[in-house]
């Protein structure tokens, strides 16, 4: 079962920074490479992006020294997986001189981790984004359709790595989004709906302010097209809309961090992507996600699944008992439907 029921897959994006795969670490992902005396020296950069091998990082963020610089990773990091978002320590040449090339020697600690797996049952995992603190999924109300299972399956990805999701539905004009966001209601998830002659810029700028939001959506959403508009001059490809199958071109085809107009805050555009299997994720942090019902689940047998089905579920008493108010039956509702995302 992947993300995308499509079956063309063969154009496909290639996500160079997923190719790496990386073994589920219960000890977290910081990196074992030993401090080398020699590293003391290193000083922090941010990955913007990644183009076969070369990383292209930004040092000095935010000082009048801030540059960017081409970066390749040092031997010793083997295989770990270097993502755009992460926080790494560069030794070398960090002029970002023409030609130079400095050295990636480690990665740092990571706040959150945006993750796949092939599909929803294998649990060998590749990494998408690193540090994001916020997802903004975009879905278009029409052309092409939009799909509850989908945006479920963006939210579970979110809530399992304490990403905090927001939606936003574009392409009012061609559609009411009303019926679709129904389904939605039971979430403490922010909305926006945008039109292209009508985006809400300013309403996305406000929260996308001081924070690193990383942008998933299925291609021909829309999404290029609200990411120039929220940053002039990003120069995202925007695609024509294959009226027949309602799918994108996929124009878009690597992730890329860009930065808000006014400096405090970053986007991290990723393509299209199409299988983004689950199964490496933890029913644990969908629950913590709904603080309310998990507060209730304290009093759950052990191993409760939450579930309809679930023997002497206390969030399922509680709701019946209308001990959670009126939007208990919903919270219920979308805790259960994203717990059976992954499950199915
Ligand atoms: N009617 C309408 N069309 C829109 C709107 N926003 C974008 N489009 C059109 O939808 C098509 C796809 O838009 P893109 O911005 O390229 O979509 P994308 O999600 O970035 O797709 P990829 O670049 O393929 O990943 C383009 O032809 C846009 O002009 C909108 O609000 N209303
Ligand atoms: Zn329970």
């Amino acid at each position: 079962m992947s993300w995308w029921e499509t079956d063309d897959d063969e154009d496909e994006p290639e996500f160079d920074e997923s190719d790496v795969r990386v073994r589920p670490n219960p000890k977290g992902n910081r990196p074992r490479t030993k401090v080398r005396p020699e590293y003391a020296q290193a000083i922090t950069a941010r990955v913007l992006g990644v183009d076969r091998g070369r990383y292209t990082v930004m040092v000095g963020e935010n000082t009048d020294d801030e540059h960017e610089v081409t970066a390749a990773r040092a031997r010793e990091l083997r295989k770990q997986a270097i993502v755009t978002g992460d926080r790494v320590d560069l030794v070398g040449d960090t002029t970002g001189d023409d030609g130079t090339l400095s050295r990636i020697v480690r990665i740092q600690p990571r706040t959150t981790l945006l993750r796949r797996s092939a599909d929803d049952t294998d649990a060998v995992e590749r990494v998408v984004v690193a540090n994001a603190d916020q997802m903004l999924i975009v879905v278009a109300a029409a052309n092409p359709e939009p799909r509850i299972r989908l945006v479920d399956r963006y939210l579970v990805a979110a809530f399992d790595a304490g990403i905090t999701p927001m939606l936003c539905v574009t392409k009012t004009d061609v559609a009411d989004p009303a019926e679709f966001l129904a389904n939605f209601a039971g979430l403490d998830l922010r909305v926006f709906t945008s039109r292209q002659d009508a985006m809400p810029l300013a309403e996305i700028t406000d929260a996308l302010t001081g924070h690193d939001t990383v942008f998933v959506g299925h291609s021909g959403v829309g999404k290029s097209t609200l990411v120039n508009a929220l940053i002039p001059g990003s120069d995202r490809a925007t695609g024509v809309v294959n009226t027949v199958t309602g799918r994108g071109r996929h124009t878009s085809s690597s992730t890329v961090s860009l930065r808000l107009p006014e400096g405090d805050g970053w986007v991290i555009d990723t393509p299209g992507v199409r299988s983004f299997g689950l199964g490496h994720v933890n029913p644990d942090n969908i629950l913590r996600a709904f603080t309310d019902l998990a507060a209730v689940a304290e009093e759950c047998p052990r191993g409760c699944t939450h579930l309809p089905d679930a023997p002497d579920c206390a969030i399922n008493e509680a709701v019946e008992a209308g001990e959670l108010g009126e939007s208990g039956p919903a919270r219920l509702d979308s805790l259960q439907r994203l717990l059976l995302t992954f499950r199915s």
